[in-house]
């Protein structure tokens, strides 16, 4: 019986014979302890089926009210707009973008792994995920870096903080992960009795995704992580080097510091676990083998992976350039325009009265 039957079931249908809910005796034990058998065997699609719809969906709702909303500040005007900026905005609006297939995601395990939604869609979604992740990975370095920079050698390297510069990179930044990224496109939905399977393993990607795995370990998360523990450790050796307190430039370094230090946290916490229990996962993988408990755990920090998208707005918070004088800004005027709402219609009232 398949996991999306026993969803049926718990819907009304007939109850799972007791063969179904013993998956151990079904299955044959290897010496290191995993599962040989059908993916029936196994109850990862049961773990997924209960963890990860409401952790997509609690991520959807925060991720497009915090990069909604973040947006909406970045694109306010501004005497003098900062490159910083520039990259947050990408960022966030990378986020958004992939926040918004995060309600398909949580329809397909909520139906016990079954797709409804076409080929082209199931082909965008695991693009979506891993392209928002390496954008996100270069934009939180570059971020970094250029903060870095500008505290290092203010006057020397103005050219790399420049708006026009920060629109380059972002732009070479974009092009540079959506074109490789695009090989994710060419596997989509594949028959799984009756069930329509999508971001599922299976034999036919496991080769591509483990060399894919390889390249995009160094160049898409090694690289850009010593990045920033090197940029981490040279702003507190020159925070430290800093005699005179409170002055301009102290500020300017704790600023950077404050940068990096988040981009760091996001790194650890969102794409560290992810990126070696996922090269574990790829390395063990065998076609009908369940190692239930490293596949639960590689879809855990998958989970952690995929919230970093509602969890950069933090960094707008703290690190972004004029970002709460502006949010004070908008609320201030919003809370203006209220008053004058209701000022009008208090008017009316009054006007209605008379
Ligand atoms: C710079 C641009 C680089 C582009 C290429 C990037 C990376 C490709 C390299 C390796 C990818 C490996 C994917 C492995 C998938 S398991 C494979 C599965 N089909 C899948 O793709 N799932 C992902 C999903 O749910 O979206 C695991 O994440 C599965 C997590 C747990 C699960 O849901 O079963």
């Amino acid at each position: 019986m398949t996991s999306h039957e026993n969803f049926q079931t718990r819907s009304g249908m007939p109850s799972k014979p007791l063969l179904s809910i013993l998956p151990v005796t079904t299955a044959e034990m290897e010496p290191n302890g995993s599962f040989r058998g059908t993916q029936e065997n196994c109850m990862v699609d049961d773990f997924k089926r209960n963890f990860y719809p409401g952790v997509y969906l609690v991520v959807f709702v925060l991720g497009a009210l915090g990069n909604g909303f973040s947006i909406f500040i970045f694109l306010q005007p501004s005497k003098k707009p900062k490159s910083v900026n520039v990259f947050m905005l990408n960022l966030a609006v990378s986020d958004l973008l992939f926040v918004c297939t995060l309600p398909f995601r949580a329809d397909y395990y909520l139906r016990g792994s079954h797709w409804v939604f076409g080929e082209t869609a199931c082909r965008i979604m695991s693009y979506s995920f891993h392209a928002n992740m390496y954008v996100s990975v270069y934009f939180l370095t570059v971020l970094s870096i250029v903060r870095f920079l500008a505290t290092v050698c203010p006057f020397r390297l103005l050219h790399v903080t420049s708006l026009r510069t920060a629109w380059s990179l972002c732009a070479a930044i974009w092009v540079l992960v959506l074109a490789p990224s695009g090989l994710l496109l060419s596997s989509g939905t594949s028959k799984n009795g009756k069930r329509a399977s999508c971001l599922e393993m299976n034999l036919s990607k496991i080769t591509r995704l483990r060399i894919l795995n390889h390249v995009v370990m160094v160049v898409g998360f090694a690289l850009p992580f010593c990045t920033l523990t090197i940029c981490y450790l040279l702003m507190i050796k020159s925070l430290l080097r800093l005699k005179v307190p409170k002055s301009n430039a102290r500020i300017s370094h704790k600023k950077a510091l404050i940068t990096v230090t988040i981009a760091l946290i996001l790194f650890v916490l969102c794409f560290l676990p992810y990126h070696i229990l996922r090269t574990l996962y790829l390395i063990q993988w065998r076609e009908g083998r369940c190692n239930e408990q490293l596949h639960k755990a590689v879809i855990v920090t998958m989970a952690m992976a995929v919230a970093n998208s509602c969890l950069n707005p933090l960094l707008y918070y703290f690190a972004g350039e004029n970002f709460k004088q502006r949010l004070r800004a908008v609320f201030k005027k919003g809370c203006m325009q209220k008053e004058m709402h209701q000022s009008c219609l208090y008017m009316a009232k009054q006007t209605m009265h008379e």
